[in-house]
Order: C-alpha cells, then structure tokens, then sequence
C-alpha cells in the first residue's frame, strides 16, 4: 500500500499535538500527587476528603488525557516510520527511541505511584516527588533535541545544557524545600 504524500505531515501534526497532549497530563498528575502527599499536613478532618478528590483527578487526568495523549503520539509515530521507514537506520533515532522507552516506563511508574497513593501505601515524601516531576522535562529537552539536530546532533553543548539543567532544577528544589520549612517554623511560632 502507497501512502499519499500529505500522509507524513499529517503523521507529524498529530505526532506533536499527541506528545503536547502526553507532556501536558505527566507534568500535572506529578503535580497533583505531591497535593495528595502533602494532604498530611491539613488538618485531621480535612485529610481524607481531599484525598478522595485528589485521587478522583488523578484517576480522570490519566486515563482520560495522559494516556489517550501517549497512544496517539505513539500511533502517530508508527505512521511517521511506516511512511518514511529509512529513519531507523539512522543513530539520533535509535538515541530517541531510547530516550521514548525511559518516557513510556515512567508512565507506567506513574501508574504504580497512583495506586499506591490510593491505597495509602506511597512512602514518597513531597520533596521526592517534585525531584521526580523533574525527570519528564529531560527526557523532553533530550528528545526535542535529538529530533531537531539529528544526525548533527550537539553532543558537547548538549551535554553542558542537560548538566546546567539538572543543577538548577536540583538547587530550586532545595531552595523551595528551605523555604517551605522556614514558612511552617515562622506559623509554628506566630500560631497563624
Ligand atoms: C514512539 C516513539 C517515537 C518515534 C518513533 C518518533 C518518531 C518521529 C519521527 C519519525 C518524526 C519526524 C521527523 C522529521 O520529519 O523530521 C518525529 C517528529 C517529532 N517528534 Fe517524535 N517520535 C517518538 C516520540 C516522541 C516523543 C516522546 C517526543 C517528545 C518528547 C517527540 C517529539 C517530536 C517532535 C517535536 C517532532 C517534530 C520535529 C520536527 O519536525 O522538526 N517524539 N518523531
């Protein structure tokens, strides 16, 4: 079967919105488990119905954006393959598709993570979380990379982008960790 020519970039089109789509539920249902964590320090009362909301969000968001978003820039990209299969002869692609099975476990880690926190069982502190929210943003600007130089990829310069990248998403979470701490110590005091 010979596919039409337009058939790539419609592959492309809805290869870019499915991975906007993708990015955008990882980003938020990372987010939403560090409110669920952090319900712990509500008030007894207030704990448990905002745990019943924060996982009723959790459960719509990923089953209803994260991973349609994830079946479609995937389909989409079978597409891109099929009409143009000499890309996987090519070394960037074979970096990408790495960097895409890191993306897909951390998916399905997510996953894990939900469950645990709908049964209680997650022992990740809100700390933690946020560091892990963090992993979703490299692997984008690792693959975004990779699929805009290609074969010229910038292996160098890359490389000091992702190290300056980490340092700085490592030092503002332990600057807002301090922050936090230094706020709930000052309220301790002030009884507000
Ligand atoms: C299932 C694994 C994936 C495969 C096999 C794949 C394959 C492809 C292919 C063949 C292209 C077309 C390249 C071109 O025409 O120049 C493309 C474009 C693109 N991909 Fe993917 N992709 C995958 C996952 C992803 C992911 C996870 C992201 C984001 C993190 C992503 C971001 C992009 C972007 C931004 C473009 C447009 C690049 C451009 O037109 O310059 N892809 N992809």
């Amino acid at each position: 079967m010979t596919l039409p020519p337009e058939a790539y970039l419609w592959f492309k089109t809805l290869h870019i919105v499915g991975v906007v789509v993708w990015f955008a539920g990882l980003f938020y249902l990372v987010r939403l488990f560090i409110y669920h964590v952090e319900t712990a320090e509500l008030a007894e009362d207030l704990q448990q119905p905002f745990r019943d909301q924060y996982s009723l969000m959790e459960k719509r968001l990923a089953n209803i954006i994260t991973t349609p978003g994830m079946v479609v820039a995937v389909s989409m990209a079978i597409g891109l393959l099929v009409a143009q299969p000499s890309w996987l002869q090519q070394g960037w692609m074979h970096a990408k598709l790495g960097f895409v099975a890191g993306l897909l476990a951390y998916h399905v880690a997510c996953y894990r993570l939900m469950g645990q926190l709908q049964a209680g069982t997650c022992r990740l502190s809100g700390k933690q979380l946020r560091a892990l929210n963090e992993l979703p943003t490299l692997l984008l600007v690792i693959v975004v990379m990779l699929v805009v130089f290609k074969s010229q990829f910038p292996t160098g310069a890359a490389t000091w982008f992702i190290v300056a990248l980490v340092v700085f998403m490592a030092a503002s979470i332990q600057f807002y960790a301090r922050w936090r701490r230094l706020r709930a110590e000052a309220q301790a005091v002030t009884g507000s």
